[in-house]
């Protein structure tokens, strides 16, 4: 363990170490040596030593009194010291880039400048808070209370970015479209498994049933962790082509390893208000009661309105925010009795995805994803997670 005597030292040489730094950084080399004329003046005492090459002010052309000591050579019989006249040409001042590139790399390069200059700094600052640390070490006996910077490295909770990520793929065709939503499922779904063993997963109806059909007849997963949840439903028997659990039902039913079990479905021979209450209730079986259930991932689709789930442009459940599942009973879209997830629920969830295909989307497309109307699919705005949206490139011609 060091002594107090060296460690003061060490912080001291710290000290002198930034102040120098700071000065080289604040003050660049204002001309750069861009041609070097040498005299032969070899006398024989020693004259004062010059400053090194990079630290010679700057010196106008027409003042030769100005130069630099060049040691002797080791050849050099007479031991002498050269001096060299050095003349410094002040550049011409930079041009402003002319082309687009040209800007690109000057922003670039000073971008670079800065951040190399920053984190250098910073460096200093983090080694110099080590030679604190050691000193405080030495007289109290304990490391001084993390500074600032000292949570800010690693110490704290690092909370991860509260922005939300949105990104927008777009896909030649259908089959495309189903490859990358294979791929953004099956890497949601091993997140999920490999950090909290179970996968749960918000189904929405429409053309998505189909879609994922497609995909999951061809995945090979071990489906046991994967528990099926409805981000809307309509309050139908299962066997009434309307039953979003039914269509599933039929379109899984190549896949024997999905079974019923890992649906949690609605009662539909409730009403709409008791099969919401009671939604409820099985949801509080897969996720704390006391807290908004947090999906992994929801499978959202986009209604030609600009609807998602059974949230209606317009409707008032667009501001129900007391239940996490709430009851329809005039949706615009048949059959008008329905559940729905709410938006609390909704912007919970670690992961969106929309799957939006289809010229028909496309004017939708451009006011939710090009103009940003507040339409209840745009208004999917994940708080602590991400949307991503995957179009086929019909729907999004008008971007
Ligand atoms: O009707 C449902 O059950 C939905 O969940 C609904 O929100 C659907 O996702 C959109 O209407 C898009 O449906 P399409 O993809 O078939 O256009």
């Amino acid at each position: 363990m060091a002594n107090s005597s060296t460690v003061m030292s060490v912080a001291e040489e710290f000290e002198k170490l930034e102040v120098e730094v700071e000065s080289i950084l604040s003050t660049e080399p204002k001309g750069e040596v861009s041609g070097i004329e040498t005299m032969d003046t070899t006398t024989s005492d020693p004259p004062p030593v010059e400053p090194i090459l990079t630290d010679v002010p700057k010196v106008e052309k027409s003042d030769p009194k100005k130069s630099i000591l060049i040691p002797p050579r080791k050849d050099d019989p007479n031991r002498t010291f050269k001096r060299k006249k050095v003349v410094i040409n002040n550049p011409p001042p930079p041009q402003p880039p002319t082309s687009f590139e040209d800007r690109q790399v000057q922003r670039r390069n000073t971008l670079h400048n800065f951040y190399r200059r920053r984190r250098f700094s910073q460096d200093l600052r983090m080694f110099r808070g080590l030679g604190e640390t050691f000193l405080h070490l030495l007289e109290q006996g304990s490391a001084p209370p993390p500074s600032r910077g000292w949570k800010n490295r690693g110490r704290g909770t690092h909370c991860k970015s509260a922005v939300m990520v949105k990104q927008i793929i777009t896909l030649e065709d259908d089959n495309k479209v189903a490859d990358e939503l294979r791929t953004q499922i099956l890497n949601a779904a091993e997140e999920a498994i490999s950090s909290r063993n179970v996968f749960k997963i918000g189904l929405s109806g429409g053309s998505l049933i189909g879609q994922l059909a497609k995909i999951f007849t061809k995945v090979s997963a071990d489906w046991s962790n994967w528990k099926f949840f409805f981000c809307d439903e309509r309050v139908v028997p299962f066997d009434n082509s309307d039953s979003t659990f039914g269509a599933y039902k039929k379109a899984f039913a190549g896949i024997p390893e999905i079974t019923d079990e890992q649906f949690v479905a609605i009662n539909p021979d409730l009403s709409a208000e008791q099969a919401a209450k009671d939604y409820i209730k099985k949801l509080s079986i897969y996720f704390p009661p006391n807290d908004i259930p947090r999906f992994d991932l929801l499978l959202l689709g986009m209604g030609p309105d600009g609807h998602t789930c059974s949230l209606f442009p317009g409707h008032p459940l667009l501001q129900e925010t007391s239940v996490w599942v709430a009851p329809i009973t005039d949706s615009p879209k048949p059959p008008p009795s329905r559940i729905t997830l709410t938006f609390p629920v909704i912007n919970n969830t670690r992961l969106a995805i929309f799957v939006a295909t289809g010229e028909s989307k496309a004017p939708m497309i451009k006011k939710i994803l090009g103009d940003d109307e507040p339409l209840p699919a745009q208004l999917v705005q994940p708080t602590k997670g991400d949307v991503i949206w995957i179009l086929d490139k019909a729907a999004a011609s008008n971007l």
